[in-house]
C-alpha cells in the first residue's frame, strides 16, 4: 500500500529545541527517518515524508485548514491510500482527518501495534500484542464517547437493560482484556517455571537491550553463531531468544536477545511486554547496544535508559550491571572511528565494536567475563566414590551449603562457586560430570 508519512512539529517543541540546543533532543529529520522506517517495517511504500509545522494544534483535526488542504492535494497526486501521523491522535482527530482526506489515517501507536501484530510468533508474543491492542482501543473508546454518555445520562451503575451501547462495548472489551490477562499469566507462569529450572543450571544471564535496529541480533549472532533474524528493519525481533555460550575463560553464560525499544513507546505497550522484559530485569549483566553511526543515538540511549528505569532498573544498579556497547563503528569515517575508539577506552563501562566485522567483540567478551567473575553460581554436584579425592579441593575452593552422604558411597554437595572455579571443577571432573539437563534452550 502507498502511504504518506507526516511528522507534526508543534510550536512548543520548536521553542524548546532552541532553548536547549545542546541537549540530545531528536532532530525533526531523524524523527521523519524513523517514522518512514516504521512504515517500511510493514511493507508500506512511502511516497512522501513531510515535517508539518503546527503552530496551534486544533482539537478537532490537529492540523490547520490550509495544511489539511495542501496535504489533501498531495494525497491525490501521489495516489496514497494511507496517512501515517507520527504523533498521538485523538479518535476524533483521526476520524475527521480520514473524512477530509478520504483516506485511512493511523497514528504512531497504531503503527507500532500493527508492526508488533505482524511480528508476534510465540503464544506469549501474540497475547501481549493482543492485550496492548485492546488497551489501546479501550482508551480511545472511553475518550471519544464520554460526551455522548453524558448527554444520554447515566444508566445506573449496574448496567442492565438501560445501558448505552458504548458501555456494552467497553464491557465487552474489558471482558476480553481480563481473559487475555489471565491467559498471559498462565503462559508467564510456565515460563517462570522454566526460568527457575534454568536458574538451577549455574549460568549467569547476559541480556542485550537497545534501541530498535541498533544491532542487537547481529551482535547476538556474532557472539553465539546463532541464526537469529537480523535485518535493517525496525522491530525485526519481537520474541526473546536465548542461547548458551562459552566465554573466553571457559565460563558458560546464557545470552538473551529481546525486543528493541523506541521513543514515545506508550506505557500500556511497555506494560504488555513486561513479561518478556523480565528476563532483562533478572539478568546478571546487561549489554546496552547503541548504533553510533546514527546521529540520533544520544537521544535513543536516553530513551532506552528511561524505559529501563520504568521497568525498575534504577541508575545505581544500572552502573554496576550495564556495559554500553558502541556498535557499528565500521560505518564511521576514519577520524570519527578513532575518536570513538579512544573515548570508549577511557570509559570503564563502554566498549566500541562492530557486530558486523567483529572488531572489538573479543575485547567485549573479555570484559563480560571479568565482570561476571564476581558472580557466584549455585549448583549441585555428585562425587562418585572414585571422585572422592576431589572433596578437599571442593571444600577449599567453593562454598558448601549442603552435603548428603549417600548409601552407595557417593556424596552430593550443594555448592556456590565463581566462574573460574566452576571451569576448574569441570576440568577436574571431566566432561561426564554435566548433571543438568539443557532442554530449556529455544
Ligand atoms: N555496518 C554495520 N551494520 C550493522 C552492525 N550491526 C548491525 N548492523 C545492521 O543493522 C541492521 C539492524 O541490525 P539488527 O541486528 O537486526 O538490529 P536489532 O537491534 O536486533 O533490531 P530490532 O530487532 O529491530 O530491534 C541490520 O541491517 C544489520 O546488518 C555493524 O556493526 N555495522
Ligand atoms: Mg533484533
Amino acid at each position: 500500500m502507498r502511504a504518506v508519512v507526516l511528522v507534526p512539529q508543534l510550536k512548543q517543541q520548536r521553542d524548546h529545541r532552541e532553548a536547549t540546543a545542546t541537549a540530545p533532543l531528536r532532530s525533526m529529520e531523524a524523527k521523519l527517518e524513523e517514522a518512514k522506517g516504521l512504515a517500511l517495517a510493514i511493507d508500506l511504500t512511502v511516497t512522501q515524508g513531510l515535517i508539518v509545522p503546527v503552530s496551534q494544534p486544533r482539537p478537532a483535526t490537529l492540523f490547520g485548514t490550509g495544511k489539511i488542504e495542501e496535504i489533501g492535494h498531495l494525497l491525490d497526486e501521489t495516489d496514497a491510500g494511507l496517512v501515517i501521523v507520527d504523533h498521538p491522535l485523538t479518535p476524533v482527530q483521526q476520524r475527521n482527518l480520514e473524512k477530509q482526506w478520504n483516506s485511512k489515517v493511523i497514528d504512531r501507536t497504531g503503527l507500532i501495534l500493527e508492526i508488533f501484530g505482524r511480528r508476534a510468533s510465540t503464544k506469549e508474543g501474540t497475547l501481549q500484542v493482543d492485550l496492548a491492542h485492546l488497551n489501546y482501543q479501550k482508551g480511545r473508546l472511553v475518550r471519544s464517547w464520554t460526551h455522548l454518555e453524558r448527554q444520554r445520562g447515566g444508566a445506573g451503575f449496574m448496567g442492565g437493560p438501560g445501558e448505552t451501547q458504548i458501555e456494552a462495548d467497553r464491557r465487552l472489551l474489558q471482558d476480553r482484556i481480563v481473559r487475555l490477562e489471565r491467559e498471559l499469566e498462565q503462559v508467564v507462569r510456565t515460563r517462570q517455571l522454566h526460568r527457575a529450572k534454568r536458574r538451577k543450571v549455574p549460568h549467569p544471564i547476559v541480556a542485550l537491550v537497545g534501541y530498535t535496529n541498533a544491532g542487537k541480533s547481529t551482535l547476538f549472532n556474532r557472539i553465539t553463531g546463532a541464526g537469529v533474524l537480523a535485518e535493517d528493519m525496525l522491530f525485526a525481533t519481537l520474541d526473546p531468544t536465548l542461547r548458551r555460550m562459552k566465554l573466553p575463560h571457559g565460563r558458560t553464560v546464557i545470552l538473551s536477545d529481546t525486543v528493541g525499544f523506541i521513543s514515545d513507546l506508550p506505557t500500556h505497550l511497555v506494560a504488555a511486554f513486561r513479561a518478556t522484559l523480565e528476563e532483562v530485569l533478572e539478568a546478571d549483566l546487561v549489554l546496552h547496544v547503541r548504533d553510533m553511526s546514527d546521529p540520533d543515538n544520544a537521544a535513543q540511549a536516553g530513551d532506552v535508559m528511561r524505559i529501563l528505569g520504568d521497568l525498575g532498573i534504577d541508575e545505581k544498579v544500572a552502573e554496576e550491571r550495564i556495559i554500553e556497547v558502541w556498535n557499528k563503528v565500521d560505518r564511521l569515517e576514519p577520524e570519527a572511528h578513532d575518536a570513538i575508539m579512544q573515548k570508549a577506552e577511557g570509559r570503564a563501562n563502554v566498549r566500541a565494536v562492530s557486530a558486523l566485522t567483529g572488531e572489538g567483540v573479543d575485547a567485549l567478551m573479555d570484559d563480560v567475563s571479568v565482570r561476571l567473575s564476581g558472580v557466584l553460581t549455585e549448583t549441585t554436584i555428585v562425587l562418585s566414590v572414585d571422585q572422592l579425592p576431589l572433596l578437599s579441593w571442593v571444600y577449599d575452593n567453593a562454598i558448601v551449603d549442603g552435603r548428603e552422604d549417600r548409601e552407595d558411597g557417593s556424596v552430593a554437595l550443594d555448592i556456590r562457586l565463581s566462574g573460574e572455579q566452576g571451569a576448574a571443577l569441570e576440568r577436574k571432573l571431566g566432561l561426564g560430570a554435566k548433571t543438568q539437563s539443557e532442554d530449556w534452550e529455544r
